[in-house]
């Protein structure tokens, strides 16, 4: 017996629940296929559950300097794993039970509990269930990508799910990846009190932003206690075994050529990337097109090579981020119910690393805009020169803008800073609006802020010169 559904949406991460509710309003038939948790990654192990902790991890730090602040604690401040975890459990909870709810008060819609995997174009079984429809969303999200360290398969790891679980502070956390989730965990873990080292493969951390910005990142966690390990190109994992020959933790050997051969830890954290939830979708009984890494080839309107299939989120390998898989089903939904034309393709990225302070970035990194050839002006202010910082007495790094010398548009930012997250998206719409910024940023800006600096950053922005 099938049962037929006007679309199957399969996983209710960011994009499939938005999508099942404009679906429902005109009248559809959906189900909603989820496998785990309703609201996906970013909800249940991503930025919820992440940035509940960030907040804590601030918190312990503040403390801890309040001298600086001309505060007194006496008795210093201790750390709770366990009241973390506890309110990090109830942020993410409520999120997830309203994303539950939600989805439970949608007029046609079911929410089936299950994986879903494809037998033919139209069908999914999801356990004794098979279910058509004439179109299908795909809304699979990711998992963390754990291959390339020899020997990982003889130790135990945490990925970012498991690391939100501890019972206890890790004596010493390996981190190995270097990157977004790494340096969160990193500096959120060194902050609550355990000892941190970073492995990280290549030159730089964050490989894909600039080696300035990378640089100050290395400096600003080193400066915090964590050990950073550079070019560590041959990563190998092997239990550590104590003096009585019983397992202790784990011991990862970093590097063929340069400094200390091997990192001895008490627990061992994988942040080197993430992997598209397809392998196990049965795609190649639908024909849908992957490119060699998995992610769902699509078009501008996010259709794959099968007409009646979309692909939306983290899946699709065209954005990694919450705000861009909520973006793809605004595109899908407006082409469907709306009569737009509307695609991808004019996205301006734009995302924040969540170290504190943050990494706020917009557009092209200088490295990109260098690349690319286009004359262009850059213009650069140290935090230490920004007043809100300076009172907040949290000015580590620096703003960092970048305009098209011809069309004076901005065509990318990176604010390394406090609030940077926030300030850079003041950019945002004289990008989207492709307006020159002489046009749209005389506005006065509230005082004291962090952007009330951006048009100061712009007048004086100078020629890019080739770099040395
Ligand atoms: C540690 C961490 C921190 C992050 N922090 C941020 C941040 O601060 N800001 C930000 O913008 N982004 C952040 N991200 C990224 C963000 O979480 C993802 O980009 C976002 O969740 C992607 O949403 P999605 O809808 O594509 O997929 P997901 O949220 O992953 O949802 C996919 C759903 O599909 C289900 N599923 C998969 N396969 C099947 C199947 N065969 N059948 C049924 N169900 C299935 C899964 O169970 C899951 O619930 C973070 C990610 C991580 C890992
Ligand atoms: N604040 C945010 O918005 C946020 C936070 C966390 C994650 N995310 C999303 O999650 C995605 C995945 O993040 P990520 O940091 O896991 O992946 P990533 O792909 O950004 O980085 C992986 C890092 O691991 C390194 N690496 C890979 N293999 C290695 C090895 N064998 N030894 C040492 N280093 C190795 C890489 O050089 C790279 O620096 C990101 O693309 C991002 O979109 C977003």
């Amino acid at each position: 017996m099938t049962d037929s559904f006007d679309a199957l949406v399969i996983g209710a991460g960011q994009a499939g629940p938005p999508l099942a509710e404009r679906m429902s309003q005109a009248g559809w038939r959906v189900a909603v296929i989820e496998r785990a948790r309703v609201g996906g990654t970013c909800v249940n192990t991503g930025c919820i559950p992440t940035k509940a902790m960030v907040a804590s991890a601030h918190a312990a730090w503040m403390v801890r300097h309040a001298q600086r602040w001309g505060i007194r604690i006496p008795g210093g401040a201790s750390v709770d794993l366990a009241e973390v975890l506890a309110r990090k459990d109830r942020i993410a909870g409520r999120s997830r039970d309203s994303v539950e709810k939600w989805i439970g008060a949608m007029p046609q819609v079911e929410l089936v509990r299950g994986h879903a995997r494809f037998v033919d174009p139209h069908t999914v079984v999801v356990g004794e269930r098979r279910l058509q429809a004439e179109r299908i969303f795909l809304n699979v999200g990711g998992r963390p990508a754990t291959f390339g360290v020899e020997g990982l398969d003889q130790v135990p790891f945490l990925t970012n799910a498991s690391v939100m679980r501890l019972d206890r502070l890790p004596e010493h956390l390996v981190v190995v990846g270097g990157s977004y989730i790494g340096l969160e965990f990193a500096q959120m873990f060194r902050r609550f009190g355990a000892e941190v080292t970073v492995v990280q493969r290549g030159a730089q951390l964050v490989p894909r932003e600039d080696t300035d910005v990378a640089e100050a990142l290395r400096a600003m966690l080193e400066a915090e206690g964590i050990t950073i390990r550079l070019n560590a190109d041959c990563v190998r994992a092997a239990r550590r075994i104590d003096g009585d020959g019983q397992p202790d933790g784990v011991s990862i050997d970093v590097n063929c050529t340069q400094g200390e051969p091997s990192v001895q830890g008490s627990h061992l954290l994988m942040a080197t990337g993430r992997r598209p939830n397809t392998d196990d979708l049965g795609l190649d009984q639908a024909g849908v097109r992957m490119d060699e890494r998995g992610y769902v080839q699509v078009d501008d309107q996010l259709r794959s090579n099968v007409p009646h299939i979309w692909a939306m989120g983290d899946c699709n390998g065209r954005g990694a981020f919450t705000h861009t898989a909520w973006n793809d089903f605004e595109v899908v939904a407006a082409n469907l119910f709306d009569g737009a034309n509307r695609g991808i393709g004019d996205r301006v990225v734009t995302y924040a690393l969540y170290t504190d302070p943050p990494l706020a970035r917009i557009g092209l990194s200088e490295r990109e805009v260098r690349a690319s050839g286009r004359p262009a002006l850059i213009g650069t202010r140290p935090m230490t020169r920004v007043g809100r910082a300076v009172e907040k007495g949290e000015d580590l790094g620096f703003i960092k803008l970048l305009v098209d010398e011809a069309s004076k548009a901005i065509v990318g930012a990176s604010i390394l800073g406090v609030d940077g997250d926030e300030a850079v998206q003041s950019l945002l719409d004289v990008m989207v609006a492709k307006r020159p910024w002489t046009e749209v940023m005389n506005g006065v800006r509230i005082h004291p802020t962090v952007s009330e600096l951006l048009p100061t950053v712009l007048q004086a922005a100078k020629p890019l010169e080739p770099a040395a």
